[in-house]
């Protein structure tokens, strides 16, 4: 997706270097010992410490290859204090900043609009709402909130995840403050246009909308492959509008990423194409040794280890794809489409891989088309639309935009 208009002499901006995701040549940076030793330790991580084990997976709970079945339990995640913010069960899905219709009403005249919120008229001139009125829209935001298709065209833009996190003194893993892209091949039509967001360590977001909305060039900016025209970028404490060149590769490694067309190394094979993504970040043969089979087992692939990517299905591929996002347990797993080239009970059995890494600690934010998905996971949802955030829900479904 989103290869639209790309020219060599604009994109990257960074020279091209190995990262997790996207294997790369030799030229990858020598492993420090230190790192070596951090990688073998059962790890507390810190938000961009990417070396737990994957036996971490594989102890956390149901985190089983998915053709063991089913009953993935509650994270590990909560044994990390860097990984405490709430999990989405956690969050009540109240809506803290917004009036229930049950509020005493403003007075007239000074009633505010929020935007995503289904008002309703304040009551007569007196500020009263009666009871009726009070019961219709109460009963309304009912079926809103019971039917995915509606609460999406109403919710409001709620902020209550992030306030909790904040008050707690989490940082975010992502902060993007008035985040502006201008491709200069369409210099009047930003491609993302003063986008503020913040994801905190251990949550699930789906992005949705239409194509050409901008979902990939988000995404990208988190990867520092897009210097945004203006605006601020915080991914994981690192500020990638000054972020030095010869630091990305250290950024990157921290982000596994999965792309729709898989970017599997066509002559190696599954075991070869996950190892290459430790080789590249300098890990030890017996690390790689250790962590390879065990990760591939994680994604059910224990038995097409030798295979090459053509031998494999397409949701398999994908898996291979997951498996080298994540053999380096990075503490954040960015997707785009994953599964737009699956069929949908392939696609589901991809996701709930993606939920499953989450329920350990990492963050994934998930970049999708996929209506039924997002409607079925009620997962954080953020909406653009022509570069803009126009909907920020924390549980949530697709939407009746974003669709193709
Ligand atoms: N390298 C580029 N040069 C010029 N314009 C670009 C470039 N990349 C993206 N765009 C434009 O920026 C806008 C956002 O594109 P982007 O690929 O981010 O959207 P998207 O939501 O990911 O779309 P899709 O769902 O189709 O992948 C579009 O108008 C697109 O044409």
């Amino acid at each position: 997706m989103g290869n639209h208009f790309r020219t060599p002499s604009e994109e990257p901006v960074t020279p091209q270097v190995p990262q997790v995701g996207t294997p790369a040549p030799s030229h990858a940076e020598p492993s420090s010992s230190a790192q070596d030793r951090l990688f073998e330790q059962p790890v507390q991580h810190s938000v961009f410490d990417a070396s737990a084990p994957a036996a971490d997976i594989a102890s956390a709970e149901g985190f089983a290859p998915l053709h063991q079945g089913e009953a993935a339990a509650a994270p590990q995640a909560a044994a990390n204090p860097l990984f405490s913010v709430p999990s989405p069960e956690d969050v009540p899905a109240s809506r803290p900043n917004i009036p229930s219709p049950m509020d005493p009403a403003a007075p007239a005249g000074q009633e505010v609009a929020q935007p995503g919120v289904f008002m309703t008229q304040a009551g007569p001139a007196s500020g009263v709402v009666t009871d009726d009125q009070a019961d219709e829209v109460a009963s309304l935001d009912a079926v809103l909130a019971n039917n995915p298709d509606f609460t999406t065209v109403f919710a409001p833009v709620e902020d209550s995840r992030a306030r909790q996190a904040r008050e707690a003194g989490v940082e975010p893993v992502i902060l993007m403050e008035h985040v502006t892209k201008v491709y200069p091949a369409q210099p009047n039509k930003p491609a993302l246009d003063d986008v503020n967001l913040e994801i905190y360590p251990g949550e699930f977001v789906f992005l949705v909308g239409h194509s050409g909305s901008g979902k990939t060039t988000l995404l990208n900016t988190m990867l520092r492959n897009v210097k945004p025209t203006s605006g601020r970028v915080i991914v994981a404490g690192q500020d990638l509008m000054k972020i030095k060149n010869r630091k990305i590769p250290f950024l990157r490694r921290q982000i596994g990423a999965v792309f729709q067309d898989y970017k599997l190394l066509p002559n190696r094979t599954a075991y070869e194409n996950v190892a290459f993504a430790l080789q590249c970040i300098g890990k030890p043969k017996a690390v790689i040794k250790a962590q390879v089979p065990e990760v591939l087992r994680l994604v059910g692939l224990a038995e097409q280890m030798d295979s090459l990517p053509d031998q494999l299905s397409g949701g398999e591929q994908q898996r291979v794809s997951v498996a080298r996002a994540m053999v380096n347990r990075p503490p954040l797993l960015i997707c785009d489409e994953p599964t737009g080239n699956l069929d949908p009970a392939i696609s589901l059995g991809i996701m709930k891989l993606l939920e499953r890494i989450n329920r350990t600690g990492t963050t994934v934010i998930v970049a999708t088309h996929d209506r039924a998905m997002v409607d079925s996971m009620q997962r954080r949802v953020i909406a653009l639309e022509g570069g803009r955030v126009i909907r920020d829900q924390e549980r949530g479904g697709y939407g009746n935009y974003g669709a193709f």
